[in-house]
């Protein structure tokens, strides 16, 4: 854990380093499925198996990461000697402009966003260094045009606040800690007050709908690695909801604000409904088995098939948004789709922003500004967008009742398997780095100038 906390650029003076504290009493009871590859390629079996069943209003748990025993069964009303906690997992954003270059170091720092080959891992630091320098002006007028940084920390602050309200109505006391994966409050902050609290059973929330390796994954892994590293926090009793895109909660709400927003056009019935999702590269989908496009898909469908029941028919697409440099990231893309639209004759458009459920910059800057700018110069006539959920109480709840389903099947990490794994897995590990940079060491300029695969990674993140 101090490892994954040294390894980020902190500058605020409220990280908190993690205490030990006493082991507490829980048996491990469960096994740990350890290497990356088979966490994706299970997640995506999971996906795949459970979208041919009727999955409306069920949740994805932790297929293929942390296994549960399916028998137990607790009620709020029998956890009244539990001490709940419930993490919220998010991207986390700057909230100066000061803080933009940290804070893209962290994110070009993360293997799960810079997927460099194998050989390659010890540059990772270093590209990020690189890349977050020659970004951070780009990104800072963006922030700028949002009023200077990100709004993130304060939204998932009162999302948390709503959700520790919305439980208590359930009868469900629970803390609930914000873990962000890029910036303060950072994961290990959250881990650590845990631990401080004494939290005898915890629900892990992605604030992403969909599962993506590059964010739940992401944040997850990082949870894990955690997690294996402590005697109290293996034997702590966990669940983590995956995705939950397909809650009818969700579903419902997000139509909710569809239906809302139509209304807001003089005629409704003709306006374009335009998803607009943030992309991956595609290499994730069809490399690495990423179920996010296929999740996508589901969760778009699921929405209109709501819409339709309550008897709105409009025309509506789906389109991925953000992309970072050259390389193929899913398509098509926003910008493109808006332009054809427009010299197709859609005169009245509806954003629908789906991968995130608060305003951040993609939102406030990207859609808000340059796509509509886009959209208006391409013959689109009346621009119209759905807020983000923020704290809507009936999405609000629908979370609530999925940390209570999700409880009983909290169980612990087993750290024996996982420990000694890793264990092995690090001294190979150390061995073919001190090779690599016994040889490779003095020649990474030249390295990083004749691998083409390097290259193309590089050019990806500008
Ligand atoms: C489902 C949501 C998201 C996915 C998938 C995702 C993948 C992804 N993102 C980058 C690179 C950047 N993302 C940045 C900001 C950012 N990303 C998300 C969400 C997803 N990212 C959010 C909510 C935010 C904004 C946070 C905020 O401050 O409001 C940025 C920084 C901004 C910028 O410079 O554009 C970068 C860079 C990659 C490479 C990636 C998949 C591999
Ligand atoms: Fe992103």
């Amino acid at each position: 854990m101090e490892a994954a906390a040294s390894s980020k650029v902190i500058h605020h003076t409220n990280h908190l380093s993690a205490s030990r504290v006493p082991i507490s009493s829980h048996k491990p009871s469960l096994s740990f499925i350890s290497t990356k590859k088979s966490r994706h390629i299970s997640q995506n079996v999971a996906i795949k198996a459970s979208s041919k069943s009727d999955n409306v209003g069920k949740t994805f748990c932790t297929t293929g990461v942390w296994t549960f025993d399916q028998t137990v069964s607790d009620t709020p009303s029998q956890l009244t000697h539990e001490k709940v906690g419930v993490v919220l997992l998010n991207l986390g954003g700057p909230e100066t402009l000061h803080d933009v270059q940290p804070f893209l170091f962290n994110l070009f720092a993360d293997p799960d966003i810079i997927r460099l080959p194998r050989l390659f891992q010890f540059l990772q630091r270093p590209l990020a260094q690189l890349i977050s320098v020659l970004r951070a002006p780009k990104s800072k007028e963006g922030y700028a045009a949002i009023g200077g940084g990100s709004p993130l920390r304060r939204i998932t602050n009162e999302q948390a606040q709503a959700l520790k309200t919305a439980l208590e109505s359930k009868k469900l006391q629970a803390n609930v800690y914000v873990a962000m994966r890029y910036w303060y409050p950072f994961t290990e902050e959250a881990v650590h007050q845990i631990k401080k609290d004494g939290i005898t059973k915890l629900v892990v929330l992605p604030l992403y709908p969909q599962y993506s390796i590059s964010t739940s994954g992401s944040s997850i892994s990082l949870l894990q690695s955690i997690f294996r590293e402590d005697s109290y926090l293996s034997r702590l009793p966990v669940s983590i909801i995956k995705s939950w895109y397909q809650r009818q909660g969700y579903i419902n709400s997000m139509a909710n604000l569809i239906e809302k927003e139509l209304q807001s056009f003089s005629k409704p019935e003709e306006v374009m409904i335009f998803f607009s999702a943030h992309g991956v590269p595609v290499t994730y989908v069809e490399d690495a088995g990423d179920p996010y496009r296929d999740q996508m898909e589901e969760c778009i469908s699921l929405i209109m098939q709501e819409l339709k029941a309550r008897g709105i028919g409009n025309n509506h697409t789906l389109a991925y948004q953000s992309r970072v440099g050259p390389v193929q990231w899913l398509k098509p893309y926003t910008d493109k789709v808006l332009v054809e639209l427009g010299q197709k004759g859609v005169k009245n458009l509806l954003a629908v922003p789906v991968s995130f459920v608060s305003e951040h910059i993609e939102t406030l800057e990207e859609i808000d500004m340059e796509y509509r700018e886009l959209a208006l110069e391409s013959g689109i006539e009346n621009w119209g967008r759905v807020p983000a959920l923020g704290c809507t109480s009936s999405f609000i709840s629908d979370l609530a009742d999925a940390v209570i389903e999700a409880l009983p099947l909290a169980t612990a990490i087993s750290p024996e398997n996982s420990t000694k794994k890793s264990m092995s897995q690090e001294s190979d590990t150390d061995i073919v780095r001190y090779v690599l940079k016994l040889f490779f060491g003095s020649f990474v300029a030249f390295t990083f100038l004749f691998f083409p695969k390097l290259i193309s990674t590089f050019k990806n993140y500008l």
